[in-house]
């Protein structure tokens, strides 16, 4: 449930980003509250228009003076409006750039299990409808509302002076408006939030369709999508309704109250002419002015309503932007005297924030030295995937503690670890840019270097040791070699390709410890057994924990820890084990040993063909 704060707490957390444009944006303001004098001016006008300027006797030089005096005062009011838009619009949109860039930069250092916990849409609706919002109500709604107040108030005042029994009439329409007003700002505040909640859900669901389409289609599955969707569409449609027909309820009661009052108001000013207690001039002023500030009043419906929906935009971009990065480096981070590599769980018991109550890792304690290739296995579920997480901080351990050569992980800086760590998980995720970037993602960083310079020829060498490595070769063939764009919106891969290339990139990385999470589970056995061979090579100094799923994998593994239940119940060679535990053995013998990558296993198919030809 969202905390519901007041519209001036929730609109002042602004501030920090309006203030460099403070001054255009008061600029902007000065010229509509001009505008608005300007057009509360003419009434004026047409009172001495009136009055002085057509008395019997009076010259025609006085009437085009005065139609002069208002056509430039017209002129003058038409340049303020656009003077006013030249004033806020380029700024408004820096402050909605400005505040999308934080946004996004919070996202990359909240934690994954921030993450876990909220939708892809939700935060994209945030990032993009909110902040497209608050835009436009920076550049139109707050300066109007700010004017259009402004501009009611000066005019009542003005009204006043020509009538104070007329002003009074007028004026008693404001004591029901106001009574209305709030009742209006609490119900449209809730439809308002409402409504960009649930335009969050559906921009989840579309991610999430459009993601998921192929097993939607392959399960037939797409009518039941289309329902799905269109029942969270017309939710979302009968939320607009709603806040639709408040805003309306409003604007015909900010209309109507005041026009009864004019009525009212016309009959009194006719009497009170009669009488002689009011000019004619003064009477036509005075409705002349009750016109000027017209719009404003039928338009404040629209501009409260702005208003609320903005405080809502507001509150919805604070609460992600008030999450707290709980994975962060310490005042003074250390590193161990000298990197070795070796990796130690103490006692480690970890929980997801979403289920404090149940560890799925409980008491483990592990020692993997440095340069040693440890296999982890275990049952499906058992918190391989969990444990190996902690070990780049993806998630930290909930008691215990993880050591990098006796270094505490938390006592080292964030970007100092995963400068350490490299990581490949089973679940493969590219960019939509080329494979060159994509492999080169850490090695850039590790190597302190931008895309460009003088250590290019360095990270093309480390690009190519990578792809050879993680067998990858296949790269070279793509429609633009190393340079084809891959991802979401590039060539799409087979998963055996894509593990790969991740497998590369973590390798390419040139990382002290690595993380494996079953990255060759798409490969083929021949291929597994190649990579694997090769990683031993390539990385002779690198420690390895890798979870295995095949025998394969296991073999070439120095020692297999064996997790079950969240707790390591055994740490052995593959032998020993094999020949000590039973669980060991029950689990070896659910391990799945096909190859799973078609192209391949094509491919070493070619190969056995080849070399039988020769
Ligand atoms: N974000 C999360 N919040 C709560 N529970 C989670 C979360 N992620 C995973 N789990 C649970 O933690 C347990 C361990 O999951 P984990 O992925 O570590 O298992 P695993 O041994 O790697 O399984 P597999 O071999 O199938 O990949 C599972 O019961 C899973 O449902």
């Amino acid at each position: 449930m969202a905390k519901q704060t007041s519209f001036f707490r929730s609109v002042s957390r602004l501030y920090p980003h309006v203030k460099p444009i403070l001054p255009r944006l008061i600029l902007g303001l000065l010229c509509a509250l001009l505008a608005s004098v300007v057009a509360l001016t003419i009434p004026q006008v047409l009172r001495v228009l009136i009055n002085d300027s057509l008395r019997p006797g009076a010259t025609a030089d006085a009437v085009w003076a005065s139609a002069g005096v208002i056509l430039v005062l017209g002129i003058a009011e038409a340049a303020l409006v656009a003077l006013r838009r030249t004033f806020v619009i380029n700024p408004a949109t820096t402050v909605e750039t400005r505040m999308r860039v934080s946004l996004y930069g919070h996202l990359q250092d909240l934690t994954v299990s921030f993450h876990d916990r909220w939708g892809s849409g939700q935060l994209l609706s945030r990032a993009m409808t909110d902040l497209n919002f608050l835009r436009r109500w920076m550049a139109f709604g707050a300066i109007m509302l700010v004017v259009t107040t402004l501009t009611v108030v000066i005019g009542v005042a003005v009204m006043f002076t020509m009538s104070w029994q007329l002003a009074l009439i007028f004026l008693a329409a404001a004591v029901p408006i106001m009574i209305y007003g709030f009742r209006f700002r609490t119900r449209f505040s809730k439809v308002a939030r409402r409504s960009q909640d649930q335009a969050g859900d559906l921009a989840t669901t579309v991610e999430e369709s459009v993601h998921g389409i192929r097993v939607l289609k392959a399960f037939g599955r797409s009518r039941e999508a289309l329902e799905t969707f269109n029942g969270q569409a017309e939710e979302l449609r009968q939320t607009e309704i709603a806040k639709a027909r408040h805003q309306a309820t409003f604007s015909m009661v900010v209309t109507l109250l005041p026009e009864l009052a004019l009525g009212a108001g016309l009959v009194v000013g006719i009497l009170l002419a009669a009488d002689g207690q009011l000019s004619i001039g003064a009477l036509v002023a005075f409705f002349a002015t009750a016109a000027v500030i017209a719009a404003p009043v039928e338009f404040s419906g629209m501009l409260l309503a702005m208003a609320l929906t903005a405080k809502s935009a507001l509150d919805r971009h604070f609460e992600v932007m008030d999450a707290q990065n709980t994975i962060t480096s310490p005042a003074k981070p250390a590193r161990p005297a000298e990197l070795n590599g070796a990796l130690g769980f103490h006692d480690v018991t970890f929980a997801f924030e979403d289920a404090p109550d149940k560890p799925i890792l409980k008491g483990i304690s592990l020692e993997i030295r440095p340069g040693e290739t440890m296999a982890l296995v275990g049952v499906t579920g058992s918190g391989k995937s969990a444990l190996l997480q902690l070990v780049p901080r993806l998630y930290d351990v909930t008691r215990g503690s993880i050591t990098i050569d006796g270094v505490d992980l938390r006592d080292f800086s964030v970007e100092e670890l995963r400068r350490v760590v490299g990581v490949a998980f089973e679940d493969t995720t590219l960019f939509s840019n080329s494979v060159r970037d994509n492999v080169l993602l850490g090695a850039r960083t590790n190597a302190g270097l931008g895309s460009g310079g003088a250590g290019e020829d360095e990270l093309e060498a480390v690009l190519e040791e990578a792809l050879d490595t993680a067998q990858a070769h296949f790269a070279y063939s793509l429609p633009v070699g190393l340079d084809t764009l891959i991802g979401d919106e590039g060539l799409s891969l087979s998963g055996g390709q894509r593990q790969r290339i991740a497998l590369a990139r973590a390798i390419a990385a040139r990382p002290k410890i690595l993380v494996l999470d079953d990255p060759l589970s798409a490969l083929d056995v021949n291929t597994e057994e190649l990579v694997e061979h090769r990683l031993r090579e390539v990385l002779a100094g690198t420690t390895t924990l890798i979870v295995a799923h095949r025998p394969s994998t296991v073999t070439l593994a120095d020692r297999v820890a064996l997790l079950e239940d969240g707790r390591i119940a055994a740490v052995g060679t593959h032998a020993e084990l094999l020949a000590a535990n039973d669980h060991y053995r029950y689990v070896i013998a659910s391990l799945k040993s096909e190859p799973r990558d078609l192209d391949s296993d094509l491919s070493a198919l070619e190969d056995d063909a080849e070399e039988a030809i020769r």
